[in-house]
């Protein structure tokens, strides 16, 4: 059961310091498969992160959540297809338009290359969003009204997945049952003090798996803990 559960699991790592990122890669190498490189490591470390990371034998999800016109997307996923990663986002909120695009452009880019492409991932509303966040910025529309439209619109323009809140998981899984990949952030237990956390709409690990989580994305909760290995242990045995 519980490997089951680490299969799922996908670790942020969200550092300047690359050295501070390989160094968890080294600590939970034989627990975790795939890590996820975001903005932060990604600007100060260069694509070059990518392979130091792959060479231990581990799969990277590479976060950059692109959000642009479709024919900047189109062209951005393009030049992304030279790195060898697992999984990759855009911002569902970019539009249908833009979700064809970056749909066909890695598609297009794999049969010219002869290369598998990555899993292509929407994100819908960021979990540190909360309703009154959505209301000021123009979104006043049910927000898991909001979740569903644009997880529909992904899944209508063939994204392998989508990103929610855990908290989203029941109605997400109901109606799309194992036809769209759903991956969850927002993993708190409260153990590990994350100084100002932004995190707004999230849960534990085992409901979010429990719930239908396909993938469950855990950064501070583990990265900033003093011992990062027990502290997934932690999370693993936690309701
Ligand atoms: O809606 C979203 C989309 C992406 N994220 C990313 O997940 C991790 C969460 O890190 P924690 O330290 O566990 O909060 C982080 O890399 C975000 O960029 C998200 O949190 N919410």
């Amino acid at each position: 059961m519980e490997n089951n559960i680490l299969n799922k699991v996908i670790v942020a790592l969200d550092f300047s310091d690359e050295t501070k990122a390989l160094e968890i890669v080294e600590i939970l190498k034989d627990d975790i498969n795939i890590f996820k490189i975001g903005l932060e490591l990604f600007i100060s470390s260069g694509p070059k992160i990518i392979e130091k990371i792959r060479s231990k034998n581990k799969q990277v999800f590479l976060d950059l959540k692109l959000h642009d016109i479709p024919n900047t997307i189109k062209k951005a996923l393009n030049a992304l297809m030279e790195y060898d990663i697992f999984m990759t986002t855009i911002h569902a909120l970019g539009g249908r338009k833009m979700l064809k695009e970056a749909r066909d452009s890695i598609i297009e880019s794999s049969e010219r290359k002869n290369k598998k492409r990555p899993l292509l991932i929407a994100v819908t509303l960021l979990t540190s969003l909360s309703t009154d966040d959505l209301v000021e910025i123009g979104i006043k529309e049910d927000l898991e009204e909001e979740v569903l439209n644009l997880a529909k619109i992904s899944k209508e323009e063939g994204i392998d997945g989508i990103v929610s809140s855990p908290l989203e998981l029941p109605y997400l899984k109901k109606e799309f049952k194992n036809e769209l990949l759903l991956i969850t952030p927002g993993i708190r237990n409260g153990t590990v003090h994350i100084p100002g956390d932004d995190q707004r709409r999230s849960s534990s690990l085992k409901k979010a798996i429990y719930q239908g989580a396909d993938y469950v994305v855990i950064g501070r909760q583990i990265t900033l803990a003093e011992d990062p290995k027990k502290a997934l242990y932690y999370l693993l045995g936690q309701e």
